[in-house]
């Protein structure tokens, strides 16, 4: 029997990276040997029982007009649209391979973006937001990927898995949007739990869904502050933004992404 690694004759070597608990194997796919339309394969490699075990796999790729091109798959296997933990861990990444310093521009799916590490922590400018809609008791909007924004009370026993599960096909259909759950804390910031789409469970922490809570929490006037703590089960970021009539622009999202290990594929 033919191994994958024979109809696929690339470089079999993974790494790693989580950024607050969102956790992601990270492949250098400069070579452009990865089978990114094997959907099938990169389920697998993400599946935490017969694979590596992953909330996406995200590659690292060349590209002409910036530092790299980020190309990012949820664990179901299908491309996604923007992560934003992805996003700084794939400039932890890049930094590792010597492929940037401090600062840097790369591109995503949902375009440019600029970010800088220092130490273990990155800042990623995410997309502008021009759009909040309200819903009766939620906000939507796209901050990169689509997100649902519903604050909560008891954050810490909802069940985040069924009832996200519950409103991501219910209201939103088949293509879904990612829920986001949010409660004040006593520190002046904000507790978020989310549910991800194309996991299909609830994650450690969500980087787009964490600027999205910080920008509906202003947009709410739940608080004043354009620099907002937001903690995910999986860790602490910050996200910055600027706001002129509804319109949120220099959006910065804060926080560790870090690399845990580094393996081999194998089949
Ligand atoms: N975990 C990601 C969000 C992925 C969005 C993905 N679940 C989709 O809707 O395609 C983040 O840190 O922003």
């Amino acid at each position: 029997m033919l191994s994958l690694s024979l109809y696929y004759p690339m470089e079999n070597t993974f790494y790693k990276y989580q950024g607050t608990g969102n956790d992601f194997v990270m492949i250098d796919n400069r070579n452009g040997q990865f089978p990114k339309n094997d959907t099938k394969l990169i389920a697998k490699i993400c599946h935490r029982r017969f694979g590596v075990g992953s909330d996406g796999l995200i590659l690292l790729e060349n590209d002409k007009a910036t530092d790299f091109r980020m190309v990012y798959f949820n664990a179901d296997g299908n491309e996604g649209s923007m992560c934003g933990n992805g996003g700084r861990c794939i400039v932890a990444f890049a930094h590792f391979l010597d492929i940037i310093k401090r600062d840097t521009v790369f591109i995503a799916v949902d375009g440019l973006h600029e970010a800088t590490i220092i130490g273990d922590v990155v800042s990623l400018k995410m997309t502008d937001v021009s759009e909040i809609k309200e819903k009766s008791s939620a906000l939507f909007m796209n901050t990169g990927s689509p997100h649902h924004v519903q604050m909560v009370k008891e954050l810490k026993s909802f069940d985040v898995a069924k009832e996200g599960a519950r409103m991501r096909y219910g209201i939103y259909g088949e293509k879904g949007s990612n829920i986001n759950f949010v409660e004040a804390n006593a520190e002046g910031g904000f507790d978020i739990r989310t549910y991800e789409r194309g996991v299909e469970d609830e994650t450690l922490s969500c980087g787009t869904g964490v600027t999205a809570v910080a920008l509906s929490m202003y947009h709410l006037g739940k608080t004043k502050n354009k620099t907002i703590a937001v903690n995910a089960l999986g860790g602490n970021l910050e996200v910055t933004f600027e706001e002129e009539q509804g319109f949120y622009n220099n959006i910065y999202l804060k926080g560790e992404a870090k690399q845990v290990f580094k393996g081999e594929l194998t089949w």
